[in-house]
């Protein structure tokens, strides 16, 4: 009987032009932090400079260049994906445990995680694990004020890393850290350069391992902020009791068939009715991509829903009256099975 192999996990580096993607790549290699990583690098332009870069460290490169990661060449993705699996197979690389795709400076990162989720063949090989985005420190203001991909490349991180904060005052730092966290609040934000002592980790909050105080903090200010500019809003939505899935499942569809374009992000915890003891499943989407959702352990605090939706020139009191009609209207259901199982 032939053992079965563990998914490989795929996360994606992105990142305005010029941001530090490469650098900070370059940093983790010589920290040690990618020993069982391979690298796919993607270059708007057909010379693979990065390659040269990154590669002169001698670890595990392939690169994908001519096109944009998220528009032009999906099938190129599948076919890089692809082929670092058979390799992997063929014993002609190293094994490794990882995937990392550096996307183009101008990608939306949200169709490179869809070509990933969306594909059975991939699907049956992959895991993904989450989105990284490297943010200039000294640009950020004009960057996201001038470029939809920067705030697209935001939204979906799953942690932020900061770059170039050896060329801004503590000032000019405090007001970015405000301006990202109230377009993604729930991304934790660490800096490009780690601090003396700390070991450089990518992977270490991505997904949502977030402990209870910082998530609640995080929820709070989400609450807190009110209307956003540019017709984006965020709201949190709570429901006390464990949640009917295909209740849910359902909810969300409609919304996403429906308003999809507007729905930026879904990022939270849920326990489902009946798995109660399984641990909440984590809910995560970026627009019309969803996750599959997966159990989280060490989550006892957690007994009902709680999520965050980053949304765009749609009404939150809305979507949070719908949600709690069809929460409520799962419970009533459930309550009715129960009521018929005792009788
Ligand atoms: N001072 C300083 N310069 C940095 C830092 N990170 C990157 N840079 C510089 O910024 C420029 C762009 O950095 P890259 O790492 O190539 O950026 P990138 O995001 O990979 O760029 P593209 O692939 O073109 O999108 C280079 O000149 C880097 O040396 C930093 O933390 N501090």
């Amino acid at each position: 009987m032939s053992a079965v192999l563990p998914p490989i996990v795929v996360d994606v580096l992105t990142g305005f032009l010029g941001a530090g993607k490469t650098t900070y790549l370059r940093r983790l290699l010589d920290a040690g932090a990618l020993a069982d990583t391979a690298i796919l690098v993607n270059e708007f332009a057909d010379l693979p400079v990065d390659q040269r870069l990154v590669g002169a460290t001698g670890s595990l490169t392939a690169v994908l260049a001519g096109g944009c990661l998220c528009c032009a060449i999906d099938g190129d993705l599948k076919e890089g994906l692809l082929g670092l699996i058979q390799q992997r197979a063929d014993g002609t690389v190293p094994p490794f445990a990882r995937i990392l795709v550096e996307t183009s400076g101008i990608a939306d990162p949200a169709p490179v995680a869809g070509t990933i989720l969306g594909d059975r063949q991939l699907q049956a090989r992959l895991r993904f694990g989450g989105t990284v985005t490297v943010v200039d420190l000294l640009n950020v203001a004009e960057t996201l004020a001038t470029q939809e991909e920067a705030l697209a490349q935001i939204i979906a991180a799953d942690r932020i890393v900061l770059s170039k904060g050896d060329l801004v005052d503590d000032a000019r730092r405090a007001e970015a850290v405000a301006a990202i966290g109230a377009i993604n609040p729930l991304a934790p934000i660490v800096d490009a350069e780690p601090r003396p002592g700390e070991r450089l980790n990518p992977w270490r909050t991505i997904g949502w391992t977030t402990p209870t105080a910082p998530r609640r903090a995080a929820f709070q200010a989400v609450a807190q902020a009110g209307d956003r500019h540019n017709g984006l809003g965020a709201l949190v939505l709570t429901w006390p009791e464990p949640v009917d899935w295909a209740v849910f499942a359902t909810w969300l569809s409609a919304l996403l068939h429906r308003h999809g374009a507007r729905i930026l992000r879904v990022k939270g915890l849920m326990r489902i009715a009946g798995e109660t003891e399984r641990g909440p499943v984590v809910i995560q989407g970026v627009r019309h991509v969803v996750y599959a959702p997966e159990h989280l352990a060490d989550a006892d605090d957690v007994v009902g829903a709680e999520f965050v939706m980053i949304v765009r020139d749609l009404d939150p009191a809305l979507i949070r009256r719908s949600f709690e009609a069809f929460m409520a209207l799962g419970q009533r259901a459930g309550e009715t099975q129960r009521g018929a199982r005792a009788s």
